[in-house]
Order: structure tokens, then sequence, then C-alpha cells
């Protein structure tokens, strides 16, 4: 039996009104998803509940926004995008509470699929406030939780529903962490991760308790920057979060305590814009001009990392290792990605990567289906790997 309720338990839904957590932080350019894994992944429990005659109800959150509506975080194209993945019509309502949501829930028929505007445009839903959780079980009878990819939210549409109406595990929360489980539960040693990408302070303390668990932390992407800026070396222009510097020099102590190598770029690929075709040289990390990004990592840092590969038995993955969208930004990635794939293929590693731009990095590079498993979850994959309760799960267990 399963540590909490799945969708095998969830009983006679006909004409019942499912709040659906799902993660629709899909990666978007010009207005079109360039990645749908995370669509594809909640597709089969929307599908399951569909077809017991639920009415099902997506809520889900798009970005960070700051200050609450606006048109650059609004779902209303994921909806269209969702449309197309399920292959069915999906409904949008321009609000996830009141009238709005509420008039949209009441036109609905058994079987149908709606999905409410961007939880996050409520400060509430960020700080798990209960009388925005009430508003928001308000238009439900049941909660199905299918965001692992968000469950290291203690937010009001992931952990505080599950605490107001009957709460389940969706088919994709239930296939994540068995798959987690079976491969990282008790992972062969040596482990190496690599964690890249841009959301630096909100991953960086959680390196603190990765590096006692993984032996060796291969660090690119924008995290590097934060790390080298640390240790004195000049970024540019760079992304970068200086006033992280104490956190990363931190880090790098609490890896020697405990015999973890830390690896940082040695060369980068530097450009003065961030745009496809710019301009761009490999420089030593040390030459990083004043007016110059660094976007990707170079090809000296490529090899090391690539013999980093080579020495590990288990990889765990989070962050692209440069700003992979753009060419030519996308070859450290992409060289990385290809060569874990075939260790994994030549049976001498188990590779587990995870998050919303690895997933498309990995695709990007066509090896997605090569690694032992890919996560949706970035963040929430990095936490369950620290050992971290999670508590979008935890509130699920039995
Ligand atoms: N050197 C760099 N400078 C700027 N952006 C970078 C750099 N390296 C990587 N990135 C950006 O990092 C982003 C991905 O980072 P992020 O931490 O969101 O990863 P993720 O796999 O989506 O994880 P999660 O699911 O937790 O969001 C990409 O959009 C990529 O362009
Ligand atoms: O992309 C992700 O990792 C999830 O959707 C969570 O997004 P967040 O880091 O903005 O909470």
């Amino acid at each position: 039996m399963a540590a909490f309720k799945t969708l095998d338990d969830i009983g006679n839904i006909s004409g019942k009104r499912v709040l659906v957590r799902v993660d629709l932080n899909v990666p978007v350019a010009d207005g079109k998803v360039t990645d749908a894994t995370r669509i594809e992944r909640v597709a089969p429990t929307i599908a399951e509940l569909s077809g017991k005659g639920a009415k099902v109800i997506l809520l889900a959150h798009f970005g960070r926004p700051k200050d609450g509506p606006s048109p650059e975080f609004s779902l209303e194209p994921i909806a269209r995008a969702t449309s197309e993945v399920l292959g069915r019509p999906v409904g949008f309502a321009s609000d996830c509470v009141g009238d709005t949501a509420g008039s949209a829930v009441a036109a609905m028929n058994k079987g149908d699929v709606l999905l409410f505007e961007n939880t996050r445009f409520y400060k509430a839903e960020e700080k798990n406030d209960p009388a925005f959780t009430e508003r928001l079980a308000a238009n439900g009878d049941i909660f199905v939780n299918d965001a692992f990819s968000a469950a290291h939210r203690a937010h009001s549409s992931t952990e505080g529903l599950a605490r107001l109406l009957p709460a389940f595990a969706g088919r994709t929360m239930q296939a994540e962490l068995e798959a987690l489980e079976k491969g990282l539960g008790k992972p062969v040693r040596p482990v190496v991760a690599i964690v890249g990408g841009a959301k630096v302070s909100t991953k960086i303390d959680l390196l603190m308790n990765l590096v006692k668990k993984v032996n060796a932390l291969v660090i690119g992407g924008g995290m590097a920057n934060t790390f080298l800026a640390a240790r004195g070396t000049d970024v540019g222009k760079s992304l970068c979060e200086h006033d992280l510097a104490p956190t990363a020099k931190q880090i790098m102590i609490e890896a020697a305590e405990a015999g973890c190598a830390i690896i940082l770029p040695v060369d980068g690929v530097v450009a003065r814009e961030f745009k496809a075709g710019a301009a761009c040289e490999t420089v030593a990390i040390s030459d990083v001009p004043a007016d110059g990004m660094i976007l990707d990592v170079g090809a000296k840092t490529v090899t090391t990392i690539g013999e980093w590969i080579d020495r590990a038995a288990t990889l765990v993955w989070n962050g692209p290792l440069g700003a992979f969208e753009i060419e030519p930004f996308d070859h450290a990635t992409v060289a990385a990605a290809k060569h874990a794939a075939a260790r994994t293929k030549a049976g001498k590693l188990v590779s587990v990567a995870g998050g919303g731009d690895t997933v498309a990095a990995l695709n990007h590079a066509g090896v997605a289906d090569d690694f032992t498993y890919v996560s949706t979850a970035g963040g929430a994959f990095l936490e369950w790997m620290e050992g971290k309760p999670l508590p979008g799960v935890d509130v699920l267990k039995r």
C-alpha cells in the first residue's frame, strides 16, 4: 500500500468537482510552449479523473509574478497548449477564486476540464493563507495533487487544500516518488551532482546539505557565477547574486569537511548581449571582461565535467550548464547530456535529471529517453535528494 492515498482510493467521483494541482510552469518563448513535458506528465491524471465523470478543475502557478495579475504570467496560453496535449477542449477562467471562478465551475458538465488563472496572482497563495485556501476550496469537493515539482512549496494550492478537502496523490506525483526512491533511494557511489540553472537564491541553501550526500558537486550555469565571485573571481555582468557570497563560501567549507569535491568552471563562453548569435568568445575564468556575461561553461570545463561523469556510478542533475535556449550557449549542456546518456546506455551510470528547463535541455540534446529517469521537478527534486520533508507530499500521507 502506498504511504499516501492515490487515485485508487478516490471512489466514485462522477459529477464531483475535483481540484487538481498541476505544474504548468513550462518553458515558453514568444508566447509558445517550447517543452510540453510537464503537461504530458499530468495528462494521465486529468484523463483518468475526467473519464470517471469528474469536473476537473486545474490549479497551477506560472513563473514568479511579483505584483498581482499581469499578462506576462497568465496561464491562458498554457490552457491552449494543455488542450493540444490532451486532445480535448480545456476551458479557462481568468481568476482562481471569486465569482469568475465560481461561475465557470457552475457551467461545467461531467468530464469537463477547466484551468484557473495563475494562483500566484494572489500573494496569499504563497503565504498559505487559510482564508485564501478556503476561497480555493469553495470550488472543489476533492483535492488531487499531481504537482510533485511544486511539492517543496507550502502554498495554499499545494499544502493548504489537502487539509481542507479529501486529498489524494495524482498519478504523476505517485510515479515520481516511486521512481526517485527506486533510482536514488540507496544510490550507488560515487554520486556526482551537477547543479546549474538560474534560480540561485532559492536553490543555493539546498547545496549546504547536498554536499554531505554526494561525492562531488559540479556547479555550472548561473549558479557557478555566485561561487566564482565568492572566491574572488570577477564575473563581469554575468548573472550573479553577490549578496549570497557568504552562503557560497560556507557551502565550500562544508563540502571540504564532508569530503565532497566542488568543481567550478575554469573557462566560460562570454558575450556582451543575451541573444541568439551574439558575438562570443571562450576565455579563462580569470579573464572575463568587465562588460561580459558568462553564458556557458567553456570547452576545458566540459572536458572536466565529462571526467567526473566517467567517475560517477550515479549522476544527479538539476539546472542547465548555460543559457541553452540560445545558440551557441547550449554546447556544454548538450555535450554533458550526451556524455551522461552514453554512459547510461552502456550500463555504467544511473542518471537522474530533473527540472522544467533541465528536461527541455535534455530533449533539445535528444537524450531524455536515454537517462535512467527524468523528473519534472527541479527544486523539489533537490530537496527530496537532501532528505528534506516536502510539505505537499507530507500532507498527503495516510
Ligand atoms: N550562465 C547563465 N546565465 C544566465 N542564465 C543561465 C545561465 N546558465 C543557465 N541559465 C538559465 O537557467 C535557466 C534554468 O534554470 P532553473 O534553475 O530554472 O532550472 P530548471 O531545470 O528549470 O529547474 P526548476 O524546475 O527548479 O525551475 C535556463 O533558462 C537557462 O537559460
Ligand atoms: O519550476 C519549478 O521548479 C516549479 O514549478 C516550482 O517553481 P518555483 O521555484 O517558482 O516555486
